[in-house]
């Protein structure tokens, strides 16, 4: 893991996780090590962005998310190249008692999405919060987590950017789950600028955002699906465009079946534990737990489209 000293850049695959919660809906974090084994081991993935979306970090309580953070890092120590901690709260106090915690657990970096409860009016005011938290862990590499189908926010990443490098000396780059490709393209050119990384979260369209050349790729899905888009990085990266198209038919063949099998939040962590075989729990509530039989089609479905990677 870095030390403050050095900045390593954060791109390629990134695996946003589960929370591994018991049956009983509390956190699990002895199942972090083996869940860290599945995803070098069984997928190639050497990054992992924690509490995210992907963990519902929304509703775990502060003392849960350092928890998880910590083992996160604990285990990660040494095996994956870089653990983000996801610090996001709608809680200013929260996300610096957060990102405090993530500066002492040896985090390599740390992001946030707004606040969106009581949402920023204009790009100043999230940049004011951003830089409020930044200072909580200064030394630590901040990502802006652009979300806006979540937050709401209807504010273009690119007014976020604009001057940020010198209002945050610890901002890193942004990580853009959004659809808008006009945006994204504007952050690339923003990023490229003032040496920044462009992170995208939107999966099934990531061919289309690496064109925008995105330096990585943040998602869901890579938690099993990682080996295959692995392949299709390489592909990119050796342009070819051919196997690289195939392999994001594959993924949006994949996605689109799981939709058609109401392809939720609840639905994915099944998923991942259907293909990984780890007890990863039931989400915690409001979300509820789906069925076996909802996400074992897509288990298989999986496993048939992707058997050559
Ligand atoms: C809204 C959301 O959670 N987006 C994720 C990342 O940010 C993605 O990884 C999606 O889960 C994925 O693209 C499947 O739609
Ligand atoms: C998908 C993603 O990046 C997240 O879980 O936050």
């Amino acid at each position: 893991m870095a030390s403050s000293t050095v900045v390593k850049e954060l791109r390629g695959l990134v695996a946003a996780t589960f929370t591994p919660l018991t049956p009983e809906g509390e956190i699990n974090p002895s199942l972090i090590g083996s869940y860290i084994d599945y995803l070098i081991e069984k997928q190639g993935v050497k990054s992992v962005f924690v509490n995210g979306t992907t963990g519902e970090s929304l509703s775990l309580s502060v003392e849960e998310r350092k928890r998880l953070a910590k083992e996160w890092c604990e285990k990660g120590k040494g095996r994956l190249e870089q653990v983000i901690v996801h610090v996001g709260c709608m809680s200013l106090k929260d996300a610096q008692e957060l990102a405090r915690h993530a500066a002492t657990i040896g985090a390599d970096g740390i992001a946030l999405l707004s606040p969106s409860f009581f949402k920023p009016t204009n790009a100043d005011a999230l940049r004011m919060f951003l830089q409020e938290v930044a200072s909580a862990a200064p030394d630590l590499p901040l990502y802006y987590y652009h979300i806006p189908g979540m937050t709401g926010l209807n504010l273009d990443a690119k007014d976020v950017l604009e001057g940020i490098e010198t209002q945050i000396p610890s901002f890193r780059g942004v990580k853009f789950t959004s659809t808008d490709l006009r945006d994204l393209g504007q952050c690339v050119s923003y990023c490229r600028a003032h040496r920044l990384s462009v992170l995208y979260g939107v999966d099934e369209q990531l061919l289309g955002a690496l064109i925008m050349d995105v330096q990585g790729a943040v998602g869901s899905t890579y938690n099993y699906l990682g080996r295959a888009i692995n392949h299709l990085l390489s592909a990119f990266e050796a342009a070819d465009l051919d196997r690289a198209r195939k392999i994001q038919f594959q993924l949006q063949h994949i996605i689109t079946f799981a939709k058609k099998h109401g392809f939720d939040l609840t639905v994915n962590k099944q998923v991942m534990c259907e293909v990984s075989g780890l007890p990863l729990g039931p989400p915690r509530l409001p979300l509820l737990r789906c069925s076996q039989s909802q996400a074992l089609p897509i288990a298989e479905e999986i496993r048939k489209v992707l058997k050559d990677h």
